[in-house]
């Protein structure tokens, strides 16, 4: 009869041995790999469409501890990505919902939610408790902040994003290579930056750059246990220079299926913050979002508003439109009314009598043909009511321009103001645009 402690001793329990038998035989990982793992401790910041992926894989490969950070609350346009909130998690911290989720998968790990926002002044304290950094935020602000956080911690960094339909992923701060300063001294100008909420995404993308940040997490976790056997398969004591390891940056492409690795920089030696000279040396010194000239958050900036007199609140645009039709003079009082949002966003909802022309469009033939189509009958009739008719004080045709958020719009008036110079139209931003009007007019109008 066996002895009751025939077995070989070392940290791994029964039920993780057969929790993780699959890959536990795998040589590339074994025992040692799996102790790696399991005294291992990742913090992922954002708790969003990279996080949720990247945080349910690493709980499942068997990461002993993994922090999720994310000051936000699960909405109901959150959930086609990111996978680990539910319907009924929806309004509570994504923090928390994020972590329950993984330890309902594996209840032998250390989850630590941590729900309040990556600021400069909690940073460094919460990146100095861990091994391992994955960013999964949104914003350029955050991202240069964990960063310089990881280079002045000393902590390898795998950083991923995801946009429409692609996505891309790269390691910084590891064995010697370059961190994100270094690739990207500077920020992108603000009006380049296009958010998951304006532009969209397909789950899928971050679903997929999310799983690979996990992966190449798990991969910087294993390398010093690679590096050691690889030592003793030498069969030598002496210490191997290490190998550099390819600096990549991953590119991939969902809708062609195609992922390319583009070799990147070494490091900088100018670089502000893992440079010879760095400028950076604590992270409370720097503004980042006046650095990158955005808040740390996806949320659309306004741009800088027109002026007053082309301005109309959604409330006061609403009078002019519930009244018409309402009376005889007020059906003679023409007006247009232009949604500048792309097509796709038109078909999901519109102001009833609205005309869509897409802001991209409005500057080509196209564009222009539908405009004056519309505008001609409008003035014709305008003109054989007489001036009267015109429900404009200055007796010009009004004009309204609506789009998502009041952004477009205002570009849209810019450019309608010179294009219709010539014409008896006075053009009229709607502040906050439709989502103004869902918010102040009509509540049963979708957003989205
Ligand atoms: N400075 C920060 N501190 C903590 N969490 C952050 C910070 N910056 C961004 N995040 C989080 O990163 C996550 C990014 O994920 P993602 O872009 O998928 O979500 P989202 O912002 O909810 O999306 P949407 O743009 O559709 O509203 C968000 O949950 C966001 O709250
Ligand atoms: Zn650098």
């Amino acid at each position: 009869m066996a002895s009751k402690d025939s077995a070989v001793a070392h940290s791994l329990t029964n039920p993780e041995i057969s929790r993780y038998s699959r890959q536990l035989i795998m040589p590339e990982i074994g025992v040692a790999g799996q102790m790696a793992l399991k005294s291992s401790r990742v913090l992922i910041i954002g708790a969003g469409g990279l996080g949720c992926p990247a945080a349910i894989y690493l709980a499942a490969a068997g990461v002993g501890h993994i922090g999720i950070v994310d000051h936000d609350n699960v909405e109901l346009s959150n959930l086609h990505r990111q996978i680990l909130h539910t319907e009924s998690a929806i309004g509570t911290p994504k923090a928390v919902s994020a972590a329950e989720q993984c330890r309902r998968l594996n209840s032998s790990i250390t989850l630590e939610p941590i729900t309040e926002k990556f600021t400069n002044k909690v940073a460094m304290n919460i990146v100095s408790r861990f091994d391992l950094v994955l960013d999964c935020t949104d914003n350029v602000a955050t991202r240069y902040l964990i960063n310089d956080a990881c280079v002045l911690a000393g902590k390898p960094l795998v950083s991923g994003a995801a946009l429409g339909f692609e996505g891309q992923l790269c390691v910084y701060n590891h064995r010697g290579g370059p961190c994100y300063r270094c690739l990207h001294p500077a920020p992108p100008p603000p009006e380049t930056v296009v958010s998951c909420a304006e532009g969209g995404v397909l789950g899928l993308v971050p679903g997929i750059i999310g799983s690979m940040q996990a992966l190449e997490a798990v991969k910087v976790i294993l390398q010093p246990v690679q590096a050691k056997a690889n030592l003793s398969a030498t069969g030598t004591d002496e210490q191997q220079p290490p190998q550099a390891p390819k600096q990549q940056l991953r590119l991939f492409n969902a809708l062609e299926s195609s992922l390319r690795c583009v070799a990147i920089r070494k490091r900088s030696p100018g670089c502000e913050v893992c440079g010879r000279e760095p400028r950076i040396v604590d992270v409370r010194s720097v503004d980042y979002e006046a650095f990158c000239g955005l808040p740390a958050c996806d949320l659309v900036t306004p741009r800088t508003p027109l002026p007053g007199q082309t301005r109309i609140s959604a409330t006061e645009f609403a009078k002019v439109y519930n009244a018409a039709g309402s009376s005889p003079t007020e059906q003679r009082s023409p007006r247009l009314l232009l949604d500048v949002r792309p097509e796709c966003e038109f078909a999901i909802c519109r102001l009833r009598g609205s005309l869509n022309v897409p802001l991209s469009r409005l500057a080509q033939p196209v564009g222009k043909s539908l405009l004056a189509e519309a505008l001609q009958p409008l003035l014709d009739s305008s003109l054989a009511a007489g001036d009267a008719s015109f429900c404009d004080k200055d007796k010009l045709l009004p004009v309204y321009v609506i789009c998502r958020r009041g952004n477009d719009s205002q570009v849209a008036v810019r450019i309608l103001q010179e294009q219709l110079a010539d014409r008896p139209c006075r053009l009229i931003d709607i502040a906050g645009g439709l989502t103004a009007w869902a918010a102040q007019v009509d509540r049963e109008f979708p957003i989205y």
